[in-house]
């Protein structure tokens, strides 16, 4: 694994205990602040639906969570491939896959972890939990014991049992699998298939393989001990036998021979190039073991460049991972109240799978990742933070379980489903990803200003681990030392490159640069001079103009607008030079951006429409169609107020200039947001709620934004500093890791869209 990805023991540790120990939390969806509250959810109130379930039972998806909750049940005797280490020590996993639940498929899930390896126990605890889910996602249990569980939970309960490892992993396999034989002209039932790892995984894929034609005539299946052929008795179970091949061939090797797909879900390096040498034609190799893969695609191509390759892994093309799959199979089957998820259901999921990734990809899903991907030996399969997922692949799901009578509640609209499940998700996490991935792409040499602060370093560590570039740290060399071994990174020190005012080659030309801007602002050459090694904003920012660096992140030490005035001593970026500052709020799935927070105090007519073109333009680079607002406390000229006039004619400014934007007002800030109240005024040209708002100057930005921090808790980007030919991004004095990590990889995705 390159430096790149790494990711340290300590920020996996740090990852899990702060803020709060562990990855989720549960909120309630339902008022409880008054008396009434208290009456209506629990006693007298709460007993009208438990005596309308009692009668009938199917009312519980409509009065309870049931619908849209899953038990992520593990015993931890095959935690990923770290084998048994108890169910304890497993939460971790689960937790994680409820939070992956959550993020790509608004599924509640709640990790439970049973102690014990005996299976009928577990059949036990599990079948008694049927009432509270509509679903179970079976989680690391080691086969066989998981088949057991399985087929007798899936036989007893009348909700959907899934043993992911088995069938999520067989789904993603199976839509690789359909379109790597298309790019390589195969069919299935033609094609002679070699699975290696005759474990969970294992059997549930070439058992899923064969219910998709493939002939049990040209599949063999291999373990440890070579290939499950019939009459062999050594290491042998009853699943492993239902698959044994009549075959002349012993070994991986022997099998190898000629054949068209190798499927590996087994071991790191189980496949040798010598037997890839000797596949058929335009061979298929899906070396899925993790994490480390049966065979690298280097090495695969090194001896047949005509091979298609995947992998379990995220940093090589063609990921074949089960995140691509139970988050939407749960939900289509949730959406349907399932009574099961069947083959017929993980077969549409994975032809809907393999569907999406011939489609043309949206702007969205390129800008997301930073380039565009194609239908091809390199993009076999979607990959998983592509925001169609949830709304191609439950319809398809949910339609299957309704053809072959599993649904208590079939979907009358099926295009009403489609539109639903994309108001579930929440933008905020595209746009988050969307500037991560651009950064990555980007690669930029970001300058983190202020290197003596731990809470820099913490995020220039995690800029530079995170794979988006280089980061460059402004400090003292022992002084970053010190800092980052009390942050216990210790070893990042070697990985950054610190730059030092004192010891810098280029401060000579700095020193005159400065010199040359200010001397007629009435500063000697020796106050320049000091301030261009002193001052780390000022030096940062020469760093910067001078092709040093690739974009700034600073403001993390000091007070937003004493910084820009440092950093305009360098760069323009006054008003009159076209600087606004922008900032997005990010907030229960909306996304609002606000300006000018950071550089015109009181702006006019004319700044405020140039504020709506900046904020308009941030939106843009955001992935987000703008519809701009401008705010005030009346509403299209009433009340009369003087002070609201200038909101009221900055949209005529817009009109002479005739932008490409939608834009409106003045409005009140709930006529902005809040559809039913802009129903009143029927005339306004915003299409829907507004999503940037323009405020009157930049103590009512200031107030917004702040207030929204403190009450709501939302999640801040910016200021955003836009309109100047550098990416400058100034961060609050009181920003967390987290939130100068985002500033820096704002910073480095705006590269190239910096005017
Ligand atoms: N990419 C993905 O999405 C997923 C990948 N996997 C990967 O699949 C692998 C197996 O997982 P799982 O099925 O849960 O594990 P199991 O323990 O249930 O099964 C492992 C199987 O692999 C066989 N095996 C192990 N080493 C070798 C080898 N060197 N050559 C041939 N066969 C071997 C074992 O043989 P024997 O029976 O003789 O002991 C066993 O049949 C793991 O590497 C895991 O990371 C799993 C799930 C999802
Ligand atoms: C990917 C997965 O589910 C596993 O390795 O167990
Ligand atoms: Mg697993």
């Amino acid at each position: 694994m390159s430096t790149k990805n790494r990711v340290t023991p300590e920020e996996a540790l740090a990852y899990h205990l702060d803020p709060t120990p562990g990855k989720y939390e549960i909120v309630a969806s339902k008022p409880m602040t008054t008396q009434r509250d208290l009456s209506l959810a629990y006693s007298p109130g709460v007993a009208v639906p438990v005596e309308a379930i009692a009668e009938r039972p199917e009312t519980a998806y409509d009065y309870t969570v049931k619908g849209n909750m899953v038990a992520v049940i593990s015993n931890g005797t095959a935690i990923l491939g770290l084998g048994n280490l108890g169910a304890l020590a497993s939460k971790p996993v689960m937790e994680g896959k409820a939070v992956l639940f959550k993020r790509f498929a608004d599924v509640n899930a709640i990790d439970i972890e049973l102690d014990t390896t005996d299976p009928d126990e577990i059949i036990k605890a599990v079948s008694l939990m049927g009432p509270t889910f509509g679903g179970i996602n079976l989680e690391d249990i080691k086969a066989p014991e998981c088949f057991i569980i399985e087929q007798r939970l899936k036989e007893i309960m009348d909700i959907p049992v899934f043993h992911d490892d088995q069938h999520g992993t067989a789904v993603i396999c199976a839509a690789g699998l359909i379109n790597a034989l298309e790019l390589s002209g195969k069919k299935i039932e033609d094609c002679k298939i070699v699975l290696n790892g005759a474990g969970a995984a294992g059997i549930a894929c070439l058992e899923l393989v064969k219910a998709m034609g493939a002939r049990h005539d040209n599949c063999i299946m291999c373990d440890t001990k070579g290939v499950i052929y019939q009459g062999r008795t050594e290491g042998m179970n009853q699943w492993k036998s239902a698959h044994a091949a009549k075959t002349e061939a012993r070994t991986l090797e022997d099998a190898m021979k000629g054949c068209d797909v190798f499927l590996g879900v087994s071991a790191k390096g189980a496949l040798t190039p010598d037997m890839v040498s000797t596949m058929a034609d335009n061979p298929v190799i899906f070396a899925m073991a993790n994490p480390d893969p049966e065979i690298t695609p280097e090495d695969a191509h090194a001896v047949r460049p005509d091979a298609i390759v995947a992998t379990g892994r995220s940093d090589y093309p063609n990921q074949v991972n089960n995140v691509l799959g139970f988050p939407y199979l749960f939900r289509g089957a949730l959406d349907i109240h399932a009574r099961a998820i069947n083959d017929d259901m993980k077969i549409a999921c994975a032809k809907a799978l393999a569907n999406l990734a011939r489609e043309d990809v949206p702007d969205e899903v390129a800008m997301a990742y930073g380039r565009k991907l194609t239908f091809g030996r390199d993009y076999i399969i979607p990959t998983p933070f592509d925001p169609r997922l949830i709304h191609v692949i439950p319809p398809a799901v949910a339609k299957a379980g309704m053809d072959t009578g599993v649904a208590r509640r079939p979907i009358i609209d099926m295009d009403g489903y489609a539109e639903s499940l994309k108001a579930r998700m929440d933008p905020t996490a595209a746009i988050l990803q969307g500037i991560n991935a651009r950064a990555r792409q980007a690669q930029a040499r970001m300058i983190f200003a202020e290197g003596d602060d731990p809470r820099v370093l913490r995020a220039a560590v995690a800029y530079q681990r995170g794979g988006m570039g280089t980061a460059l740290v402004v400090g003292r060399e022992a002084h970053v030392k010190e800092q980052l071994e009390a942050a216990g990174i210790g070893d990042a020190y070697r990985e950054l490159q610190i730059v030092n005012s004192a010891n810098c080659k280029h401060i000579e030309t700095y020193k005159d640069f400065l010199y040359r801007r200010l001397q007629r602002q009435g500063m000697d050459r020796e106050d320049a001079h000091k301030l261009a090694t002193r001052d780390r904003h000022v030096f940062a920012a020469l760093m910067l103009v001078h092709g040093h660096g690739d974009g700034m992140i600073t403001g993390a030490t000091r007070k937003s607008a004493h910084v820009l005035e440092l950093i305009n001593k360098v760069i323009d970026a006054k008003p009159s030079d076209g600087a606004v500052g922008i900032t997005a709020l990010l907030h229960k799935g909306k996304v609002v951006l606000i300006g000018d927070t950071l550089v015109h105090e009181w702006p006019d007519e004319h700044d405020l429409a140039d504020i709506a073109t900046a904020g308009a333009r941030v939106a843009r680079g955001l992935g987000i169609e703008p519809r701009v607002a401008f705010a005030s406390f009346s509403t299209f000229g009433y009340p009369v107020s003087e002070r609201a006039m200038k909101m009221h004619v900055a949209p005529q400014v817009l009109d002479e200039r005739g932008v490409d934007f939608e834009y409106d007002g003045e409005m009140a800030v709930d006529v902005a947001l809040n559809p039913e109240m802009m129903k009143h005024y029927p005339f306004c040209r915003l299409t829907g709620p507004a999503n940037v708002l323009v405020v009157p100057a930049r103590h009512s930005a200031s107030i917004s934004v702040k207030l929204m921090q403190e009450m709501a808790g939302a999640t801040v980007i910016g200021p955003i500093l836009t309109g100047i030919p550098h990416s400058v991004q100034i961060c609050s004095n009181r920003a967390t890791v987290n939130d100068i990590l985002h500033m820096a990889a704002l910073s480095a995705s705006r590269l190239g869209q910096t005017r």
